[in-house]
């Protein structure tokens, strides 16, 4: 469960401060598919990256689980993501020079696992996003779609309870969105895996079960149905 309150976040000083997040607060149970979605600006990228413990709030609580992690050092968060969370970004964020199986094993390794454990959970990873016979290749070898795959085999690895994506159908066709949300849709279905999505595609959304719409900062809208 994450929980949230009332946590605010600017960015800049003075004249030039941008207000991007404003007194939110919202709780995420175990199992939900939520998008986040609204205006280019309105924070949806600040907000996952609060959530997540990649940027700092400068007021309000964010728990995740039983750790406070507004009240946790940059490793003790560190650990948390490796242990409890997966990463999924419009841009792949893969390594060039690593084949599929290597970046899908990082975060294991990142924890200490030896590379022979890394390499035999990485492939049983790939095998899970319909991977497996392009566990070899280099990104610059896979499409968009199959990058987007190992992406999320790597954020599987380590067997997350909850998988954060910031646009991940972003740089892909309809047809392939369709199949990377579905994917991820299995994930939510065989682990309970929770899903927070940020999403500008009403499509996206409509497919998780919870849709949190900002607007300059606020949540303006937070249930079952897109406005
Ligand atoms: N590092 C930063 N420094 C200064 N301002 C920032 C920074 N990051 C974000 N902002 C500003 O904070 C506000 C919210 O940005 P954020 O990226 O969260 O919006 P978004 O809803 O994800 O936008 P988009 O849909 O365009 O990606 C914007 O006005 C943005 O310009």
């Amino acid at each position: 469960m994450i929980r949230v309150s009332e946590v605010s976040k600017t960015y800049g000083k003075g004249e030039a401060a941008t207000r991007a997040l404003r007194d939110v607060s919202l709780t995420i149970a175990k199992g939900e598919t939520v998008a986040i979605t609204g205006p280019s600006g309105c924070g949806k990228t600040t907000l996952l990256h609060l959530l997540a413990g990649l940027e700092e709030a400068e007021k309000g609580e964010i728990w995740a689980g039983e750790a406070l992690i507004t009240q946790l050092d940059d490793q003790e968060i560190a650990k948390i993501r490796l242990s409890r969370m997966g990463f999924v970004f419009q841009t792949y964020h893969l390594v060039p020079v690593l084949t599929a199986w290597e970046n899908a094993a990082l975060p294991l390794i990142a924890s200490g696992v030896s590379t022979k454990e890394a390499r035999t959970r990485a492939m049983e990873a790939l095998k899970e996003v319909g991977l497996a016979d392009k566990a070899h290749r280099y990104p610059s070898q896979l499409s968009g779609g199959q990058n987007q795959r190992v992406a999320i085999a790597r954020a599987i690895i380590g067997k997350p309870s909850i998988i954060w994506a910031d646009e991940p159908t972003g740089a892909l066709d309809s047809d392939t969105a369709d199949q990377i949300i579905g994917l991820l849709e299995m994930l939510n279905r065989h682990y309970g895996t929770t899903l927070v999505i940020v999403t500008h595609d009403p499509k996206v959304a409509d497919r998780m079960s919870r849709i949190i719409r900002l607007q300059n900062g606020r949540i303006v809208h937070d249930g079952g149905a897109a406005l």
